[in-house]
């Protein structure tokens, strides 16, 4: 992986919204880092509220300003990989109007907030795919039919002429995806895709995005609740809580070697197999990083990498430059320590001795 370019690189993003009268703004993502290779799967999971979906609707500049604000950060996007990167906060609006559904796309938990009740599936999926590509209504047509028959659709042909309310929930979403699809994004984000679907359809359904992926070389943001699709679809998994990313691993390294306190929590609280929980549990109280840090873990601030580009020496270290790529938030040296380094940084995770 680490040979590769990042496909997207999400850099310290933060993004808030109005408080109560008189009080504090609230601050939904809090420098937010994220980074996604080609083909390759993230998981972004945390209890609700922790701006899962704040983080992913900001990739796509889809959040309403005001009342949000976006306070700072970076998202650098390379779709293709002998150019440079592109940072997303800086476009204008019609520049991200070409990029939406064409180099990435978005899926909800609920397709009728996509569909148009009162609008065919075939005219919904075509006027996607005339809107980004250069085709006739014949060629759009015959793409919709393909992208149906990809998503497993049977008589694809037939169900052009249908409305949303004709067809189950599971096919549904089967026809978001092949929308989203039509325009062979580079990237789909998809925000609890299967969260709505019963235990079954979530399977196939899980099944149908890990195959189109592959036949796509697409790579796919996952937000979900559901410890287990992490184990089964991700890649690599980012831990988010109070607005912060906690903790970023490879999948396994996550289950087997979680670091966080959050983390922990999070995985202790996974149901036991055919238990149906739609919402995890708050697993930690209170709204900063925990200091029980796990002796052996501890993380001191003269182990941070400081990074001269920041000016202050502050504890930056790019995610592909390091292997495994394993990082926890952490809180060193509570009441100050060394002056050089801020409080909260990005550790490398460290073995420690014994393991
Ligand atoms: N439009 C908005 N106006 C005000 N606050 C908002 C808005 N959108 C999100 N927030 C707040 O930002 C915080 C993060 O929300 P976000 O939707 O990202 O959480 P989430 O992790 O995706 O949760 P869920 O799993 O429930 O979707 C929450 O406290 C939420 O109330």
């Amino acid at each position: 992986m680490s040979e590769k370019n990042t496909l997207i690189e999400i850099e310290d993003l933060s993004v808030s919204f109005p408080g109560p009268p008189g009080g504090r703004r609230l601050q939904a993502a809090d420098r937010v880092r994220l980074s996604i290779y080609p083909g390759q799967t993230l998981a972004v999971v945390g209890e609700s509220g922790s701006g899962k979906s704040v983080s992913c609707l900001s990739i796509l500049q889809l959040h309403p300003i005001p009342p949000a604000r976006y306070d700072g950060g970076r998202i650098s996007w390379r779709p293709d990989d002998t150019q440079a990167p592109v940072d997303l906060m800086t476009k204008s609006e019609r520049a991200m109007r070409d990029i939406r559904g064409n180099q990435i796309a978005m899926i909800f938990q609920e397709p009728m907030t996509s569909l148009n009740p009162v609008y065919t599936i075939g005219s919904q999926i075509m006027e996607a795919i005339l809107l980004h590509q250069d085709v006739t209504r014949q060629q759009a047509k015959e793409i919709a039919i393909r992208a149906l028959s990809d998503v497993g659709i049977a008589g694809p042909e037939a169900r052009l002429k249908e409305y949303p309310h004709q067809l189950s929930g599971g096919m549904r979403q089967r026809v978001m995806i092949a929308m989203a699809l039509a325009c062979q994004p580079k990237l789909l984000l998809a925000d609890e895709p299967t969260t709505a679907l019963d235990v079954t359809i979530q399977a196939q359904i899980l099944e149908l995005l890990k195959h189109l992926q592959h036949e796509h070389d697409m790579a796919i943001l996952l937000i979900t609740h559901d410890l287990g699709v992490v184990a089964e679809s991700a890649d690599v998994v980012a831990v988010m809580y109070a607005g912060r990313v906690v903790e970023y691993a490879n999948v396994h390294a996550l289950f087997e070697r979680p670091l966080h306190p959050y983390t922990r929590g999070l995985l202790r609280s996974m149901p036991v197999l055919g238990a149906n929980v739609d919402r995890l549990d708050t697993v930690m109280d209170g709204a900063t990083v925990p200091e029980d840090f796990p002796a052996g873990y501890t993380v001191h601030a003269h182990e941070i990498t400081p990074d001269p580009e920041l000016g202050y020496g502050g504890p930056k270290v790019r995610l592909h430059e390091v292997e495994p790529e394993h990082w926890v938030l952490c809180e060193p040296d509570e009441g100050g320590g060394n002056p050089t380094f801020p409080r909260v940084g990005y550790v490398r995770a460290m073995t420690p001795a014994g393991e």
